[in-house]
């Protein structure tokens, strides 16, 4: 598995100011960036299409003036004496290869749609995919300090609908490049078929703008307060089981069952408005495209504009209905989509600037040496009370040390400072003669093993397990650490031993299972710190004791630090230190 090295150094200041122009301007910068040269492609493959359609349109004159001579006027004597001077005489040679030129044509212009939307799938789905490395590396990046204060729900939230949100995003994006590029290729076949057809259409377009601009609007309007709506929506869904939970112990589930009830009645009135708002500009837009086609008749006749050039406009008009359509559409979408795009910006504001490690010629190794703190305070930014205030204390190496006390005591601050999750206010930590801080991190990490006691197991085997974190190992050395923390016979009568999956993060084992798997894995560290947060207490008492002896054993030089409310995990200790107010105390 990778490790992340990198957050992200997009600026905060360029994200999203919660307006359609200026968010829809910032994701378009963050794609071009994105995309660079590839984008540049997809570019030029629509802008081919493009032009391809607009000839295709355009074969469609000597087609017209073939198939019809009396409506052709100057066409199609032109057209005529072009095919009969490279030797094509007949009309039926004529036709045929015309009709020859329109179907190659086709066939080129499908194979080069299908390319760009390839190329412009892939971009979509690639930017998707680096947006949310982007979000998950700048979270793997952050200030403990700033990720301990987000919501749960909103990084879930964030990483799973948003980022799905922001691919929609994407490609309405693209679906907006394609229309534009369309209707400015179709927009100049029009003019060279008939400047005064050009003229009357650009008319209604302005028309279609004044009329529609204010409509789609409102529609927009319906559409950003319903993307609200579902959110919220989604939101209470992620906790439907907690409220379920307390409502259904409270006798309140039909009450629950009338509140979701009455959520969805809400969600649904504000769709049918949507679409009424949808249906009333696609009246507007139909009604405008039909009165054009009747003016340009009109004008057609009033100007004597040949029936052929009248008919190739017609058809041109149909096909620019389509990028008309689907431009109002995408901007209307963009309104429902682009709060995902400001999610994600406001999460990066809210995780500041990145916990700073210092790497390649700047970096220091730590050795193995005591571990001190030296007058450490330490308040939480925003917390009005400090957790420790000139804290001292020692910890020798090789030494196995319980940490205890009340809830709230400053147990998990305290793990945190010394895996330099959390920065002291004031003072410093040491490790043997290095101060921990940006240049040693690094090296700190890499020695040091942490086991939680709800222990993250990844969704692969148990081997996979194992090693994740540390270099591959034979399975001789796998057996010896899973025989080490008390596990060795549980997985050997597993019907796949290490390969046996862990599906669903290991949520079929038992606690305790989950927890000497997680502690084997941390043996195979080798760590000079090993952590044990709470990370035998779902084992029973007797195999914990096996376990723990067992552990000092196979790591005879590292400093264990067992976090533990239990008093036979602590008796196993060389000595305690007992957290009993926020001002520290140590027995
Ligand atoms: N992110 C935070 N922001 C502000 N205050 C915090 C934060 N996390 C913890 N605290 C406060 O710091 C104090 C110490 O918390 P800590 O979680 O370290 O205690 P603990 O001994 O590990 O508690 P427990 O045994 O319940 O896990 C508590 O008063 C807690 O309310």
């Amino acid at each position: 598995m990778p490790f992340l090295r990198n957050p992200t150094t997009a600026p905060a200041a360029d994200g999203p100011t919660g307006s359609l122009v200026a968010d829809g301007k910032a994701l378009v910068g963050d794609f071009v960036r994105y995309g660079g040269r590839r984008l540049g492609a997809a570019l030029a493959l629509m802008l081919a299409g493009g032009i391809l359609e607009g000839v295709g349109l355009a074969l469609l004159v000597p087609i017209f003036s073939l198939l019809a001579p009396q409506t052709g006027g100057r066409w199609r004597a032109m057209i005529v004496d072009t095919l009969s001077s490279v030797g094509l005489v007949t009309r039926l040679e004529q036709l045929a290869a015309v009709l020859l030129a329109f179907c190659l044509l086709v066939g080129v212009r499908a194979a080069v749609l299908s390319a760009r939307d390839r190329l412009v799938s892939d971009l979509s789905l690639g930017f998707v995919d680096h947006r949310r490395l982007m979000v998950v590396t700048d979270l793997a990046h952050a200030r403990w300090s700033s990720l301990a204060r987000l919501r749960h729900a909103r990084i879930a939230h964030i990483l799973s609908s948003e980022i799905t949100r922001l691919a929609f995003a994407c490609s309405v994006l693209l679906q907006m490049m394609t229309a534009s590029i369309m209707l400015v290729t179709q927009a100049i076949l029009m003019i060279l078929l008939s400047p005064v057809v050009a003229v009357l259409m650009i008319g209604f377009a302005l028309l279609g703008l004044v009329v529609l601009v204010p409509l789609s609007r409102r529609a927009a309007d319906v559409g950003r307060s319903t993307a609200r709506f579902a959110f919220r929506i989604a939101g209470e869904t992620a906790h439907f089981l907690g409220g379920l939970k307390i409502a259904v112990a409270h006798d309140m589930a039909d009450a629950f069952v009338a509140q979701i009830g009455e959520e969805g009645t809400q969600l649904r009135a504000q769709l049918t408005l949507q679409q009424r708002f949808q249906s009333r500009v696609a009246i507007v837009s139909a009604s405008i495209a039909s009165l054009a086609g009747a003016m340009m008749i009109f004008g057609a006749v009033l100007f004597d504009i040949p029936t052929v050039t009248l008919l190739a406009a017609l058809v041109v008009l149909v096909r620019m209905s389509g990028p008309v359509r689907s431009l109002q559409q995408s901007v209307q979408q963009l309104f429902g989509v682009m709060p995902a795009f400001t999610a994600l910006h406001d999460l990066k504001v809210d995780l500041g600037p990145p916990v700073a490690i210092t790497s390649g010629a700047g970096a220091q190794s730590v050795r193995h040496g005591t571990i001190r703190f030296d007058r450490i305070t330490f308040r939480y930014p925003d917390a009005s009370a400090a957790v420790f205030t000139g804290l001292d204390l020692a910890i020798g190496a090789g030494e196995l040390v319980g940490l205890s006390g009340p809830s709230g005591t400053g147990k998990t601050s305290f793990v945190d400072l010394l895996t330099g999750l959390l920065e002291p206010s004031e003072g410093r930590i040491m490790i043997g003669d290095a101060v921990l801080g940006p240049a040693t991190l690094a090296s700190w990490r890499r020695r040091l093993a942490y086991v939680a006691q709800d222990s993250y197991l990844i969704n692969d085997s148990i081997r996979r397990n194992l090693t994740w974190g540390s270099d591959v190992r034979p399975d001789p050395d796998l057996w010896q650490a899973l025989a080490q923390a008390g596990a060795a016979d549980m997985v050997g009568a597993m019907p796949q031993g290490l390969d046996t999956p862990m599906d669903d993060r290991g949520t079929r084992l038992s606690g305790g299972e989950r927890q000497r798997i997680a502690l084997a894995r941390a043996l195979l560290r080798d760590p000079q710190l090993l952590i044990l947060d709470e990370a035998t207490n779902a084992i029973d008492i007797a195999t914990e004791q096996a376990v723990i002896a067992n552990v000092r054993r196979a790591l005879p030089e590292a400093t264990i630090l067992i976090i533990a409310h239990r008093e036979e995990t602590l008796r196993a200790c060389d000595r305690v230190i007992m957290l009993e107010t926020t001002q520290t105390t140590i027995s």
